[in-house]
């Protein structure tokens, strides 16, 4: 038995408008949100959030750490430094990793170094099927009793296509109070597509990825789902054909729920024009229309959460023609500022809305626990403190993680990520990363690589 240690130092925020709304005062104790009056100001570390807003630690379910494997494009260490400085308290790591996560030891390793790393939860996502080769399913039981506590299966980056393995896949993450996070892309619809199908792939060359390949996948797996009474997640909508299947499920009382990324939210397939390999994204980037599309059903829950796919790659896998280079584009840094442009500024959220679909709602789909109160007292200190009224131009020293494959390098973002608590410890202070391992020189050279170029594809408001 060991004594009862004394309480840590208070911390005090004070003034920040707590989701966007009033403005009141919080306190953090041993890790926790106590009420603030209770707080001796004098002993307290004090931080003046005065035209701040406060909003729960963001949760991603959706993030790609590239460890085991790809460790020159993204480790956990590098991965969780660019969570948090992106507002991020709590990663879900994707399992397309090499070797893939479809064994205990490589979802407890992962779970392990974020761990050791200490900026971000990081929560393994284990694969459904073995190596993500969509023949036999992995074995889900022992992942979900690993020490990793495995809640999403994903062979996200490839498609679960087989329905009969889709079918099993579901009933046996049922029978464990798991979900099923799809990759929907027909892999028959979409034989070397590189960018979305339509006149603008014409016009370029390029082999097009017609939206059905997507909204198809999500109809039979809705179905699949109402059969096995299993939970369904769709990973990054992108087509406004999906949102009516999702609309229509929901409507039906299917258990499905829905990501969208930033990009899809902000960007479209115009930015493909200059045959920049930074715009190359699995799914593509959409048309307008689509973009219109994902942002009202995010509005109104169709869509249920945001979510970065941050897929970081070394700079010679996007150096190469579009139709050769990796699909992927980093987002955790910029997903706060994307969101807060695609969806506060058009005033389709408000900031109670972003905690909800960037927060809670992740957190709930992923079995995350000390979410599910943002803010309120009682709740582990999961506490971001955002400037909405700056504005940052996104350069290679705005990216923490080992690679700059952003779509948004030169491009102006609004509002800028000034402090995060996870459980009361502090892992951003003024912007700056708090015991962040300096890699800069790794990351600068990877950006100056990679060039910035305008963006034409931008939706506005
Ligand atoms: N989203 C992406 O464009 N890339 C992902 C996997 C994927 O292809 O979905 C990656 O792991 O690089």
């Amino acid at each position: 038995m060991t004594a009862p240690t004394a309480h840590t130092r208070a911390t005090l925020i004070t003034g920040a408008a707590i989701l966007g709304g009033e403005r009141r005062d919080l306190a953090i104790v041993d890790g926790a949100l106590v009420d603030p009056t209770t707080i001796d100001r004098d002993s307290a570390d004090v931080v003046d959030a005065s035209g701040l807003i406060a909003l729960p630690g963001l949760v991603d379910l959706h993030t790609h750490l590239r460890q085991p494997g790809g460790e020159q494009a993204e480790t956990v260490a590098t991965g969780v430094r660019a969570a948090a400085a992106g507002g991020y308290t709590c990663v879900f790591a994707m399992a397309n990793t090499n070797p893939v996560a479809d064994t205990r030891a490589v979802v407890e390793q992962v779970h392990r170094l974020g761990q050791e790393a200490g900026l971000a939860t990081v929560r393994p996502i284990g694969a459904v099927t073995v190596g993500l080769a969509g023949e036999r399913l992995a074995d889900m039981t022992m992942l979900a009793r690993s020490a990793a506590r495995v809640t999403v299966f994903s062979d996200d980056g490839k498609c679960v296509a087989d329905a009969e393995l889709m079918r099993r896949a579901l009933e046996h993450a049922a029978s464990l109070g798991a979900v099923v996070a799809q990759h929907a892309q027909d892999p028959d619809l979409t034989r070397g597509a590189v960018m979305h199908e339509g006149p603008l792939s014409a016009e370029l060359g390029l082999a097009g990825w017609p939206s059905v390949a997507e909204s198809s996948i999500v109809a039979r797996d809705a179905m699949l789902a109402e059969l096995t009474g299993a939970r369904l997640h769709v990973c990054h909508v992108s087509t406004a054909g999906t949102v009516e299947v999702v609309r229509a499920a929901k409507a039906r009382g299917i258990a499905i729920t829905a990501e969208v990324t930033p990009h899809h939210l902000l960007l479209t397939e115009q930015l493909v024009r200059g045959y920049d390999a930074r715009f190359k994204v699995n799914p593509p980037l959409r048309t307008d229309a689509d973009v219109q599309a994902l942002r009202e059903a995010l509005a109104d829950g169709t869509i249920d959460i945001v979510a970065t796919d941050h897929a970081p790659h070394a700079p010679e896998a996007k150096q190469t023609a579009f139709a050769d280079a990796a699909f992927g584009m980093v987002g955790l840094e910029t997903a706060l500022g994307a969101v807060q442009e695609a969806m506060v500024e058009t005033g389709l959220l408000d900031w109670a809305g972003v905690a909800r679909v960037m927060s809670t709602a992740p957190a709930a789909i992923g079995q995350e626990a000390g979410y599910d109160a943002p803010l309120e007292i009682g709740s582990p200190a999961h506490v971001v403190l955002v400037d909405p009224a700056a504005r940052t131009t996104i350069d290679t020293g705005s990216l923490r993680g080992r690679s700059a494959n952003s779509p948004f390098l030169g491009i102006e973002l609004p509002g800028s990520v000034r402090h995060v608590w996870r459980g009361g410890r502090r892992t951003v202070a003024d912007a700056v990363v708090v015991e962040a391992v300096v890699e800069a020189a790794v990351g600068a050279a990877v950006g100056a690589a990679v060039g910035a170029a305008p963006l034409e594809g931008q939706v506005r408001a």
